[in-house]
């Protein structure tokens, strides 16, 4: 990349117009540590925006993949050809030196992972090694933009002492704000564009001006500048705690449908007229890096007891076992000749496929994801489990990896579809031998109209928290209804993150589905 005069934007003393110049010009060179399922579209839009960005990431497969113009993050519309288009331009390239690209940048962008520890305590050590980097090439007038999702704090307590420390400046010498992703899998590249303001909170006033004038460029919404950088990753956090209890939420009710004979779904949806209530979807259990990791970013080391946020977790975490409970229940209601009184389990050497290993339909990410809870809860019960995924090996996770298209070579005792990958849409339900099955997310029912044949009717389908069409869940021992209308046999899956909601009350939970 060539070199050009080169600009620092926290204390700089050009004008604004000019830093916007510099800034959309190249003359303030970006380096991008991580280029993950969030980083690279964000690398790509910084591209976009400047025309002088250095991806860095320790993985060389991804560099190697980077450097060449070819994407290796899958689900995200537009991602490959903006990733090829930047890189043919120039205007983008990849490294695992992370720093030799601190040294030729002037904004140093933080995107890695923030893991727990065996302990569910924030893990910060990848961000603290990206730091060193940024630190061996930080100079006076640099800004550092911190979008790994943090406990509040961090930036203020860790970082910037942390880069300072390291790279021999003062703190006052360098910027450091915190300016967390509102993205989603899936819609990276039109979230990181601007589909919500961006929050922007520096640990001094000059940096949330500095890294203002930056997501002004970037974005197409607004900037939302706070108090400080522990606000803004308070604000982060809180979207995460609030959803994953609202999870829990629509999943301790979802659990009534049994008991109450009705679909729980159909009741949500139907509250959800109101627009002061949002209840969000049921289902197996909440997965990725994010939501169910944020909590335990409050949960480690608040002095509040926060009752509510750790028993949402306890409540999520939980929903594994759960499924696997409402499946016994249905081969114990099928199977005669198994003592579940005394103690026999249906579930002992029966064959249980699961469908959907990662967390998401269509997202290449199988941290935390409920399928490895079930898959665990079926061993442990002494199942033969046999899974099916389009983006990642089953065996790798404790399960008897097959295709979709062997599924009706299979003797299979039960089905549990806990992630709906747009794939499963292709099975030919009518193809395969009656089996229970176990639809984790409503996945199996269509718009709700009853058809007269359907290729689920030979099996007996059992709905967690009952189907959107109204149908309750099926046949579990505390069920009082089994009059339930069979399903169609289309599959809604995809891979749509958030959709708005609608006036018909979907909330933005159901990404699922
Ligand atoms: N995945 C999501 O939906 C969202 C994630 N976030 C936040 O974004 C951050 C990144 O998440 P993802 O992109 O999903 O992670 P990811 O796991 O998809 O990608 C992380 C990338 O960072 C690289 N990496 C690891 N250590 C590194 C190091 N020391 N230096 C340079 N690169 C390194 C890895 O090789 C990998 O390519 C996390 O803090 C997460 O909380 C925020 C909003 C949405
Ligand atoms: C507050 C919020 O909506 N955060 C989003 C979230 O995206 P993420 O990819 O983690 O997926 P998600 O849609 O929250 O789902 C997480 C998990 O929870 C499950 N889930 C989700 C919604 C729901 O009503 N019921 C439910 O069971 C999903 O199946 C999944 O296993 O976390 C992202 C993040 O911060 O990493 C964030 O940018 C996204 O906007």
């Amino acid at each position: 990349m060539e070199q050009r005069e080169q600009v620092g934007l926290y204390d700089s003393n050009l004008s604004d117009s000019a830093q916007r110049e510099a800034l959309t010009t190249g003359s303030i060179p970006v380096a991008v540590y991580g280029l993950g399922k969030m980083g690279l579209p964000l690398a790509g839009v910084y591209a976009e925006t400047t025309g002088n960005v250095t991806g860095v990431d320790v993985d060389p497969a991804v560099v190697e993949t980077v450097d060449a113009g070819d994407c290796h993050v899958v689900g995200e519309p537009g991602l490959d050809q903006l990733v090829a288009e930047q890189v043919e331009a120039g205007r983008l390239e990849a490294t695992t030196d992370g720093p030799a690209a601190a040294g030729r940048a002037r904004i140093h962008v933080v995107i890695v992972p923030t893991l727990l520890d065996e302990a569910d305590d924030p893990d910060l050590t990848t961000v603290e090694s990206v730091a060193d980097d940024v630190a061996a090439g930080l100079e006076p007038g640099d800004l550092v933009i911190a979008e790994s999702t943090l406990p509040p704090g961090t930036c203020r307590d860790v970082l910037r002492p942390h880069l300072s420390a390291k790279s021999g400046l003062e703190p006052d010498e360098f910027g450091l704000a915190f300016c967390p992703e509102r993205t989603s899998s899936g819609t990276a590249l039109r979230d990181v564009r601007g589909q919500y303001p961006k929050v922007v909170g520096g640990v001094d006033d000059e940096s949330t001006r500095a890294a203002s004038v930056v997501y002004d460029e970037l974005s197409d919404n607004d900037v939302h500048p706070v108090s400080d950088a522990t606000t803004a990753e308070a604000v982060k956090v809180f979207e995460g705690v609030y959803r994953d209890v609202n999870i829990a939420l629509a999943n301790e009710l979802g659990r009534l449908a049994d008991e109450l004979g009705i679909s729980a779904r159909e009741a949500f949806a139907t509250a959800n007229d109101l627009p002061m209530c949002q209840l969000h979807d049921p289902g197996p259990g909440v997965g990725g890096h994010c939501i169910p990791f944020y909590p335990h970013f409050l949960l480690s080391g608040a002095e509040e007891p926060l009752e509510l946020t750790r028993t949402a977790r306890e409540i999520n975490d939980g929903m594994p076992a759960v499924v696997v409970d409402r499946l016994e229940g249905q081969l114990a209601a099928v199977e005669d000749g198994t003592d579940v009184a005394a103690g026999e389990s249906p579930l002992e050497d029966a064959t249980v496929v699961v469908l959907g290993i990662t967390y998401r339909p269509g997202v290449e990410e199988t941290r935390a994801s409920p399928a490895i809870g079930v898959i665990d809860a079926l061993d442990e019960a002494g199942a033969d489990v046999v899974g099916v995924d389009p983006l990642v090996d089953p065996g790798e996770y404790g399960a008897r990896a097959i295709d979709r298209e062997d599924l009706p070579d299979e003797s299979v005792d039960a089905i549990v579809l806990v992630t709906p990958h747009e794939e499963f849409g292709a099975i030919e339900w009518d193809t395969l031998e009656p089996t229970v099955i176990v639809d984790g997310r409503d996945a199996l029912a269509g718009d709700g109209s009853v058809a007269s044949e359907t290729a689920l009717e030979r099996h007996r389908v059992y709905t967690l928290g009952g189907s959107r069409s109204g149908a309750p869940p099926r046949g579990h021992a505390g069920s009082s209804r089994t009059d339930v209308e069979p399903v169609d046999g289309t599959i809604e899956t995809g891979t749509d993150a958030h959709p708005e909601p609608t006036d018909a009350g979907r909330t933005d939970g159901g990404d699922d589905v």
